[in-house]
């Protein structure tokens, strides 16, 4: 099992452990340098891997070593095929200096000593300080970086190292730091890293010996294979008694907020709690804790809610699972970007995992499960089942073996022709961004479509057996829950206002099953964060035919730029999409909608997936309001 943690270093365990590698160990700095440079580079190449739309790199080079490392990366840059220019006002006399900026001028990189009037870039390095920074920022540095300030908004910054005028410590001390959406820790992250909300946040600089690491106690990135870099888990302040991704925590979440609102409901979280409690301590069949998590849960939701009686003839589906006495997880619609993304963070953490997803998509499935097993090194069971038509037998394919050590990441397995890397980085979610934490970390405002059949509530509440409730509830409520106990929370210590606007394609759908129990959840939440007035919630009817008829929306591109201009929000503010591989969706979707005209399953997608994104900085009430005049 790998442990991903990473120790947070103070400014004085920084000098003290860098001190060291140079006096102790005899490391030269250039040697340390190019792997610190190159670390960065290697970031920069995973997260801005389109070299069209990345091309021109503004690098900005301060007088110490993160300056250094900043004329590396440059270097490095250019050799992975960008386009990097150097602004380096004030140049440090040594010779180690002089010889990187001639290996960079003999690569045709320039090198100026003022910012570039009128750039056109597509991304800044920040390399002016590091942890060595202290006190008032002196010029040039003081203008630079307002500069960069105001190009912040258009163009993503990476800092090497520490994001440049923030305190090592304390962070961003003011509101005129910058705020990077990129940022590379070097040996380790340093404090003021514990309150980053960017997008992207790498650990390189791998060459601290053993022994120095166990001289500081410290822990360091457990790299996989060769690697240079990795993500560190978003680590939470331990006084917030949140934890992102756990399924314990989304069990208490429910079970506080249900319970004090539902007696009922009550006795299945209680037997769930005990289940699970029981289930650390010894084996418990898998499949046990499944029917209660799947089966009984629901029924006691569905008793109360819809005043049915509960009804008991739910079929054993033995999963003939060896018992485990090991952690494993079950996750629906695994192959959806939050599925790969939550089936990666627990497979992180060591649990084993049953991925459970349909039929069309088995070979993504598959290439998912043998992926997760070969990073992370734990066992995964593949199970192809459709939720809406329970009377499928649930099939299990035999659980792969563990490849642990035959696969490194130069020869990345191919399924047939396409290499597994390729594959998944068109599809998108997968190792470029945890989809979760990163909307937890960035949203200002997020808005979840549900896209899904509608569905006539009469009928809900008349006919609806047992079978079709359970495909309902796990149809409609598992997103909503991420958000709910993840995303929200997460968003409201953070102090970030959500709006979030459930928008149902039929008018069946205002007052749904899903509808209800968000307002349940929402209110008891809305007691926690009330008084910081930072949460809303509302459900809202959006005509499919408006949609459908709308000319403004022939393209999912188009209809991007349509809410953003309707909503005079700029087409540079940047947009990060919840959801990166339409066309899959785009298919799945369509099938679920059965009976549903096709046009309208394409754009409510395309609505899906459109305002699932995030606009970071913008939050805009008129966009809120245009949603409640379109009801
Ligand atoms: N062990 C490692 O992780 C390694 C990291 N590397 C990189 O080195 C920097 C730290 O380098 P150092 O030279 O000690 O300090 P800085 O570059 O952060 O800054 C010093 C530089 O900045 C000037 N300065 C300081 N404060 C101010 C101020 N208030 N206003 C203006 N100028 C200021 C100072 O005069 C110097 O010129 C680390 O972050 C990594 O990026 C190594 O490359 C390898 C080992
Ligand atoms: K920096």
């Amino acid at each position: 099992m790998t442990s991903q943690k990473v120790s947070y270093l103070t400014q004085q365990q920084s000098k003290d452990i860098d001190e060291e590698l140079f006096n102790e160990y005899k490391f030269s700095v250039d040697q340390l340098m190019e792997l610190a440079g190159l670390s960065c580079a290697s970031a920069i190449a995973k997260a801005y891997n389109d070299t069209n739309k990345y091309s021109k790199c503004l690098v900005v080079v301060g007088g110490g070593n993160n300056g250094g490392d900043g004329l590396v990366c440059a270097r490095h840059l250019k050799l992975f095929g960008y386009d990097p220019l150097i602004v380096y006002p004030k140049r440090t006399d040594k010779e180690l200096y002089k010889n990187l900026v001639r290996q960079c001028e003999k690569m045709d990189i320039k090198v100026t000593d003022k910012m570039p009037s009128e750039p056109k870039i597509d991304l800044i390095i920040d390399a002016i300080f590091g942890f060595g920074f202290s006190g008032e920022i002196r010029e040039p540095f003081g203008g630079i970086l307002k500069e960069l300030k105001q190009l912040e908004k258009t163009t993503p910054i990476i800092s090497i190292d520490v994001p440049s005028g923030w305190d090592v410590e304390k962070g961003a001390i003011n509101n005129d730091c910058i705020q990077p959406e990129c940022v590379i820790s070097l040996t380790a992250p340093k404090i003021c890293m514990q309150n980053f909300q960017g997008k992207y946040h790498f650990v390189g600089g791998r060459f601290v010996p053993k022994a120095l690491q166990t001289k500081y106690k410290i822990t360091l990135p457990d790299y996989s294979g060769s690697e240079q870099i990795m993500s560190p888990l978003l680590v939470l302040d331990p006084r917030q008694p949140l934890s992102i991704d756990s399924f314990e925590f989304l069990y208490q979440a429910i079970a506080r907020d249900i319970s004090s609102v539902y007696e009922p409901v009550r006795d299945g979280l209680a037997l769930l709690a005990g289940c699970y409690i029981l289930k650390k301590l010894i084996p418990v069949p898998y499949y046990f804790y499944r029917t209660i998590k799947l089966y009984f849960i629901p029924y006691k939701i569905n008793s109360v809610l819809l005043k049915t009686p509960l009804t008991t003839n739910s079929k054993n589906n033995d999963l003939s699972l060896p018992d485990h006495d090991e952690h494993w997880a079950l996750i629906n619609d695994c192959t959806t970007p939050s599925g790969c993304a939550f089936a990666q963070n627990l497979a992180k953490r060591g649990y084993n995992l049953i991925l459970v997803s349909t039929e069309e998509l088995q070979e993504e499935l598959k290439l998912l499960s043998t992926h997760i097993e070969r990073t992370f090194l734990i066992r995964t069971v593949t199970v192809i089942y459709r939720w809406n038509s329970p009377q499928q037998p649930l099939e299990l394919t035999s659980p792969l073996t563990t490849v642990a050590g035959t696969w490194s990441s130069a020869t990345p397995p191919t399924v047939g022709q396409i290499p597994l890397v390729s594959k998944f980085h068109r599809a998108g979610s997968f190792d470029r961004l945890e989809t979760i934490e990163t909307i937890a970390r960035n949203a200002n405002l997020v808005l979840y479509i549900n896209c899904t059949r509608p569905f006539n509530d009469q009928n809900l509440s008349k006919t609806l057996n047992p079978a079709e409730f359970q495909s309902i509830v796990n149809n409609y409520l598992i997103p909503p829950m991420q958000l709910a106990y993840i995303v929200l929370p997460y968003m409201s210590v953070r102090r970030r206002p959500a709006y979030i606007l459930n928008v149902v394609p039929h008018q069946s759908c205002l007052n749904s099953t899903l509808h209800r129990l968000l307002t349940i959840y929402f209110n008891a939440r809305k007691i926690e964060y009330s008084n910081r007035g930072l949460l809303h919630f509302q459900t809202v009817y959006l005509p499919i035919r408006w949609i459908r008829s709308s000319t403004d929306v022939r393209t999912v591109e188009n209809f991007q730029k349509y809410i953003l201009s309707k909503h005079g929000l700029n087409e540079n503010n940047k947009l990060i999409w919840g959801s990166c591989k339409p066309q899959i969706y785009v298919d799945t979707i369509l099938r679920q909608l059965g009976r549903c005209d096709h046009s309208a399953g394409y754009w409510l997608n395309a609505l899906h997936l459109t305002c699932l994104s995030i606009l970071p900085k913008c939050i805009s009430h008129k966009l809120i309001d245009y949603w409640l005049i379109m009801k």
